[in-house]
C-alpha cells in the first residue's frame, strides 16, 4: 500500500471501519453462503457478544471472572421460559435476559469482589459448576437435564422472524452492543477502566472507587452475556444445560485471550477463530480441555494482548512509516474561564495525628498547617514518617487519633477515593503513569472527580458528555502547555523521559484545581534543569492560590521554595518555621542534615 493511500485512510474517522465490517456481515448469506457456514457466523456473532463482557472486566477492570457463562445461561432459560409461556417477542426476551443477566452479575460480583483478590475469579467459576446442579434442582420449569424444549419462534412486532432474518438480528444486536461499549471505553470511564486495571492506588488517588469500578466492569459485561443467551435460545428453540458447562467458560477466555481481552473488536476476532475452529471437530470437543489450555498458553505468553495487539502494532507501523501524526489539540488561553488559571485551595489543618504500626509508632502526635497560596514542606530522616503522613492525608491509611481537616470538612474518616473527591490530588515517588495512554488522555484523568458525567450519557454522547469531553480537552491542553509538553501531547505517556513523567503527574495532579496539592519527592532523580524548571512550576502553583504540601530530600530546593518547613523525626515534629530559621535550627542539623553547630559554625 503507498503511504499516501495510508494516509488517506487514517482520516477516515475510525468507527466506519467496525461499521463496514458488520454491514458485510449482514450481506454475507446474500453471497451465496451456505446454511452450515451462516449459522457459525450466527453463533460466533453470539460468542463474541459474551466474549465482550468478558473483555470490559478483564481486559479493561482487570478483574478474572469465568461467570460468563452463567449469565448466558440466565439468558438463554430467561427468553426460553418466556417463549414456552407464550411470550415470543424478540424485544420483550432480549430486554429481559439482559437484565436478568445483570441480576445474576450483580449477586455474584458484589460478594465476590467484596472480599477482593481472587475471590471473583473463584465465586464465578463455581457459578459456571452449578449450572446443571441448579437447572437440575428446577427441573420441572427447565426441564433439567433433558433441556428445555417446546420454545416457539421468536416475532418482532408481532410477525415471526424466519431464520434467514434471525441471523440479521443477531448481528445487529451485535453492532448496536459494540457500538455502546465502544463509546464506554473511548470515554473518560473506559480510561479509568484501564488506570483501575494498572493501578488500583492511582485509580482512588484520583476520586474512583475500586471497588465500585470493577463492579460496574463487571455487571455491564454481564449483560451481552444475557443478550447472547437469548439470541442462542431462538437459534434451535431448544436449551440444555450442556452449552453452558465449564468447556463453554474455557471457550469463552480461550476467545477473549486470542482476540485480546483489552479490545472490544478482538472479542469478535476471537470468537470467529473459536466458532471455525475448534468448535467445528467432533476429535476437538473430546479433548477440549486440553486445547484450550494451550489456547490459553499461545494467548497469554505468546501473544500476549492478542491479535488485537498485533492489529495495534500494524497500524502504528503503518503509521510510522508514512510520518502520520494525529493532530494536537491547539492550546486555547481562555479555557482557563473566568477565574484564569485560579486555584481555590484550602487550609489544611493536622491535629494530634497518630499512627503505629504494630508497636512501631510512625507518627505521634503530629500537628501540621498548610495555608492557601503558600509551600508547606516536610523534611526528616528516613523512616521519620513522612509517607506515612502524606498517606493518611490521602485517605490510604487510617489514623488512629488526630483530625485531618481541610476547609470546613474533616478527612480522616474518608476513603481515598472520597479524599480525591473532597480535591486533594497527589504526585508519586516513582511516577505512577499507566501504559497505553496518551499524554493527553493521562492528564485528563485528573479531571475524572470534577464535573462528573454518567456512563449512560457517555454511551448516549449526550450533550452534557460533549461539553465535559471539550472542558477536559481544553483544560488538559491548558496545563500541558502550562508545564512544556503540549506538543507531546498524542505521545504515549509511558514512553516519556523521567523528567517529563514528572511533569505530566504535576500537570495530572493539578488539571482539577485542587483544593489540597501533595508532591512526593517531585525532585528526585532529575537533573539541574529539570529541578529549576519543576520548582518554577511549583512556585507558579503557589501564585494561583494553590495549597502545596511537598515531601522532598533535596534541602536546597526546599529551602528555595518552602514559606514553611516541617521537619518530622521518629514520627514528631522536632521544627517548623521559615527556612531561614530551620536552615539554622541545632536540632535539624544534628538530627536531619547529621552536622554539628560547631562543624556549622567554624
Ligand atoms: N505499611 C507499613 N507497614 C509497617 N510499617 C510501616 C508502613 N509504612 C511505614 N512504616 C514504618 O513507619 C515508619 C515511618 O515510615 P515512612 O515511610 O513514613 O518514613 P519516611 O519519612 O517517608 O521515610 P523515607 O524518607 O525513607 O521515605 C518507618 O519505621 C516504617 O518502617
Amino acid at each position: 500500500m503507498t503511504m499516501s493511500a495510508w494516509l488517506a485512510i487514517r482520516r477516515i474517522p475510525s468507527w466506519v471501519f467496525p461499521l463496514a465490517i458488520g454491514v458485510l456481515l449482514i450481506f454475507l448469506p446474500a453471497f451465496g453462503l451456505g446454511y452450515s457456514t451462516t449459522r457459525n457466523m450466527q453463533l460466533a456473532c453470539i460468542l463474541a457478544l459474551v466474549v465482550s463482557g468478558l473483555n470490559l472486566s478483564l481486559g479493561y477492570a482487570g478483574e478474572l471472572a469465568l461467570g460468563q457463562a452463567a449469565m448466558y445461561a440466565a439468558g438463554a432459560y430467561t427468553a426460553g421460559l418466556l417463549s414456552v409461556h407464550g411470550h415470543t417477542d424478540l424485544i420483550v426476551q432480549i430486554v429481559a435476559a439482559g437484565a436478568v443477566a445483570l441480576l445474576v452479575g450483580l449477586l455474584t460480583g458484589i460478594p465476590g469482589l467484596r472480599l477482593g483478590s481472587w475471590s471473583l475469579a473463584m465465586t464465578s467459576f463455581f457459578l459456571v459448576l452449578l449450572i446443571p446442579d441448579i437447572l437440575s434442582i428446577f427441573s420441572e420449569t427447565t426441564g433439567g437435564k433433558n433441556g428445555l424444549s417446546g420454545m416457539e419462534q421468536a416475532t418482532l412486532f408481532g410477525s415471526v422472524i424466519d431464520s434467514d432474518s434471525f441471523y440479521v438480528v443477531v448481528v445487529v444486536v451485535m453492532i448496536a452492543w459494540f457500538a455502546v461499549l465502544r463509546n464506554l471505553v473511548l470515554s473518560r470511564h473506559g480510561v479509568a477502566f484501564r488506570t483501575l486495571k494498572q493501578s488500583p492506588v492511582l485509580a482512588s488517588a484520583q476520586g474512583i472507587s475500586v471497588y465500585r469500578m470493577k463492579l460496574t466492569g463487571y455487571a455491564i459485561g454481564a449483560i451481552p452475556a444475557g443478550l447472547a443467551g437469548a439470541l442462542f435460545a431462538n437459534t434451535d428453540l431448544y436449551i440444555s444445560p450442556m452449552s453452558f458447562g465449564f468447556t463453554f467458560a474455557m471457550t469463552v477466555l480461550a476467545a477473549s485471550i486470542l482476540g485480546g481481552s483489552a479490545s472490544i473488536y478482538g472479542a469478535l476476532a476471537g470468537a470467529l477463530i473459536m466458532q471455525f475452529g475448534p468448535n467445528q471437530s467432533t476429535e476437538f470437543q473430546d479433548y477440549a480441555l486440553i486445547f484450550y489450555g494451550i489456547f490459553l498458553i499461545i494467548g497469554g505468553v505468546l501473544l500476549s494482548g492478542g491479535l488485537a495487539k498485533f492489529g495495534k502494532l500494524a497500524i502504528e507501523k503503518l503509521d510510522r512509516r508514512a510520518g502520520y501524526v494525529p493532530a494536537t489539540p491547539a492550546v486555547d488561553p481562555a479555557a482557563a474561564g473566568a477565574g484564569g488559571g485560579r486555584i481555590d485551595g484550602q487550609l489544611l489543618v493536622v491535629d494530634g495525628l497518630e499512627k503505629a504500626f504494630g508497636g512501631n509508632k510512625a507518627l505521634n502526635g503530629v500537628n501540621l498547617t498548610a495555608r492557601p497560596g503558600e509551600v508547606t514542606a516536610l523534611i526528616g530522616p528516613n523512616g521519620s514518617g513522612k509517607t506515612t503522613l502524606m498517606n493518611m492525608i490521602g485517605g490510604f491509611y487510617r489514623s488512629d487519633a488526630g483530625v485531618i481537616a481541610l476547609g470546613d470538612g474533616e478527612l480522616q474518616t474518608l476513603t481515598s477515593d472520597a479524599v480525591a473527591r473532597r480535591g486533594v490530588a497527589r504526585t508519586f515517588q516513582t511516577p505512577n503513569i499507566p501504559e497505553d495512554i496518551t499524554v493527553l488522555e493521562s492528564v485528563q484523568t485528573g479531571r475524572y472527580s470534577t464535573d462528573r458525567v454518567s456512563m449512560v450519557s457517555a454511551i448516549l454522547r449526550l450533550p452534557k458528555y460533549r461539553r465535559v469531553v471539550r472542558d477536559d480537552r481544553a483544560e488538559a491542553m491548558r496545563v500541558l502547555d502550562l508545564v512544556g509538553l503540549a506538543d507531546q501531547a498524542n505521545e504515549k505517556a509511558s514512553d516519556l523521559p523521567l523528567g517529563n513523567r514528572r511533569l505530566l503527574e504535576l500537570a495530572r495532579a493539578v488539571v482539577a484545581r485542587p483544593a489540597l496539592l501533595l508532591l512526593d519527592e517531585i525532585a528526585s532523580g532529575l537533573d539541574e534543569d529539570e529541578i529549576l524548571r519543576l520548582a518554577e512550576l511549583v512556585r507558579q502553583i503557589r501564585a494561583s492560590g494553590g495549597t502545596v504540601v511537598l515531601v522532598e530530600h533535596n534541602f536546597d530546593l526546599v529551602l528555595k521554595l518552602a514559606d514553611v518547613i516541617y521537619v518530622l523525626a521518629r514520627g514528631e515534629v522536632i521544627a517548623q518555621g521559615p527556612p531561614e530559621e530551620i536552615e539554622t535550627n541545632p536540632r535539624v542539623l544534628t538530627e536531619y542534615l547529621g552536622i554539628s553547630v560547631e562543624e556549622v559554625s567554624s
